[in-house]
């Protein structure tokens, strides 16, 4: 067949799917619109997006909004697929009408596996299971109380981190090949922790990096697993050996995480009381999922489903955090004046004491740091979207249509990073604006949006990140300590390189590399 008949048969084809959907449409809703999107080329410019993971669109995204404005729509696949870029639109959706806006999308083939078919926090459609699992992660893990009793353990993964610091950095010299890579230093640091906080025991630090092999293995190979979603019947045989590669990491998944699933088990069932005599003890997230009762299922939770919500909470608890804290050392080390504000902060709060460390009841204390937190995850969010979210009915919001069962994203960096509208110079990077209250007309800032939103690094809404707290509680710890410690320097002729790369969060291109100088108090 010739190329013209294909692409007039396409075009034909199109119009009529089109024609079709907006026949069925409800009558009140006849004369709005999907928010406008680009021309693409019918079907195969759909399948054409569909193969790709919706990170990979975020530039194309903010080129659309400069032209489409607030909301966008691209066809990928069967179905309308709605960017969101507009902070008040977004406010109207995820918190006015938070109950439409909360639902999850159908989970693609390999997320089905992961997730064993959308039994974890993230994937869980909106209803009683999601709200069991959630409600359980933050009063029995991220409740105040409960983040106390993990302070030794904190304490202990602060010194892995500055004795593995202290190594790499021999004689604090200033050849660049004694410059520390902060990077790999802390993500194994993060996982030593959240490891702990979510299987118990302190483990040896081979099987820590068991772990984190496998869980980076599986979190970094995401976007090319995602081409796998697309038509799973055909791909099992077009792609036959990217499936063999996504069930060879599965598998050594399970050969980690299960046997530290299944001793604490073991461990429970033989009688917690002898192990809470031990002065280490502590609750581990898992301890926690046992004895779920899934409300929908009417049965306890099974071990896959266990596995996937361990997975779950090591990757939303490591990656993003790590990646965060690396964005804060590269901007003090960018801007010295700065980072010599918030030694002096703290400074003023530990007083002279050599040996001591920033505890966790001086993080009270030390608001400038926070705002030099708050002002990384503006500027340098690790999410650039929030988790897609699947409509309950139809909608109109600002005289855009919105079907039922459309999938919806919203556009972190738009909304924060990028706004001059609520940040002057937004593209500065300014911590006092935190402390000066610009953008909250003086008043403490109030991450969560629920008033207006101003930036969204953890979400808003119903499904904002339950983990807020502990990340925030983290990213104070380790900055204050690392900050406290040693000085941090950028190596010489070296300047720090912003540049970001889209890896499961959105990571510096070239990793941080600094020269550190322990501290003369
Ligand atoms: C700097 C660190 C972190 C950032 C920037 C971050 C960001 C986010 C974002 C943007 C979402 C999607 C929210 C939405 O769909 O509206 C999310 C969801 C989630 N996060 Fe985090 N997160 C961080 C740390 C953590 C930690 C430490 C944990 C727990 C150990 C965690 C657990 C979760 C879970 C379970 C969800 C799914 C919530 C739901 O669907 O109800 N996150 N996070």
């Amino acid at each position: 067949m010739e190329t013209w008949s294909v692409i007039l048969i396409s075009l034909c084809i199109s119009a009529l799917i089109k024609a079709f959907i907006h026949l069925l449409r409800p009558s009140k809703y006849f004369n709005y619109k999907l928010p406008p999107g680009p021309w693409n080329f019918p079907i195969i410019g759909n399948i054409l997006l569909a193969r790709k993971s919706v990170l990979d669109l975020e530039p194309m995204i903010h080129d659309l909004h400069k032209k489409f404005g607030p909301a966008t729509t691209l066809h990928i696949g069967f179905r309308p697929v709605i960017f969101i870029c507009d902070r008040s639109l977004a406010h109207q959706a995820l918190i006015q009408n938070g109950a439409v806006f909360s639902g999850r999308p159908p989970a693609g083939a390999v997320v089905k596996i992961t997730s064993a078919n959308q039994h974890n926090i993230n994937s869980a459609s909106y209803g009683p299971n999601w709200r069991l699992l959630r409600r359980n992660l933050i009063s029995e893990i991220i409740h105040p109380s409960r983040l106390k009793s993990y302070s030794h353990a904190r304490k202990w993964v602060l010194q892995i981190l500055i004795d593995g610091l202290n190594l790499q950095a021999v004689n604090n010299g200033d050849r660049d090949d004694r410059a520390v890579k902060l990077r790999d230093h802390i993500q194994f640091a993060m996982f030593c922790l959240l490891v702990l906080m979510c299987f118990g025991d302190k483990l040896d630090e081979k099987k820590i990096r068991e772990v984190e092999d496998v869980q980076r293995l599986m979190m970094l190979n995401t976007r090319r697993f995602n081409v796998l979603n697309f038509w799973p019947r055909v791909t099992k045989f077009v792609l036959r050996k990217l499936w063999g590669e996504f069930f060879e990491i599965l598998k050594k998944q399970e050969s980690v995480l299960l046997p530290l699933i299944r001793d604490r088990r073991r461990m429970k069932e033989e009688g917690l009381s002898q192990a809470k005599e031990d002065e280490n003890y502590v609750l581990a997230y898992v301890d926690t999922l046992f004895d779920l009762h899934l409300p929908e299922e009417n049965r306890k939770l099974q071990e896959n489903e266990i596995m996937s919500l361990c997975s779950e909470f090591l990757v939303a608890g490591t990656d993003t955090t790590s990646n965060a804290l690396q964005w804060v050392m590269a901007n003090l080390v960018k801007y010295p004046d700065i980072q010599e504000k918030v030694f002096k902060e703290i400074k003023g709060v530990v007083g002279d004491e050599e040996i001591r460390q920033v505890t966790e009841d001086d993080l009270q204390k030390l608001p400038y740091l926070k705002a030099v937190i708050l002002e990384t995850l503006r500027r340098h969010p690790p999410a650039r979207f929030i988790e897609p979210r699947a409509l309950k009915q139809d909608m109109v919001l600002n005289g855009f249509y919105f079907p039922k069962n459309a999938i919806i994203n919203f556009m972190v960096a738009e909304m924060g990073c990028w706004d001059s509208e609520v940040w002057d110079d937004p593209t500065s990077f300014r911590p006092e604006r935190f402390l000066n209250g610009e953008g909250n007309g003086g008043e403490v800032f109030d991450i969560t949006g629920s008033r207006e939103i101003k930036m969204m690094p953890f979400g808003v809404g119903r499904r904002i990140c339950p983990g807020q707290d502990l990340a925030m509680l983290h990213l104070e710890y380790f900055v204050a300590n690392l900050i406290w410690h040693y000085e941090w320097k950028a190596v010489d002729g070296d300047e720090v390189d912003f540049e970001e790369k889209q890896e499961f969060t959105k990571v510096m291109k070239t990793p941080l590399k600094a020269h550190i100088h322990p501290r003369s108090k």
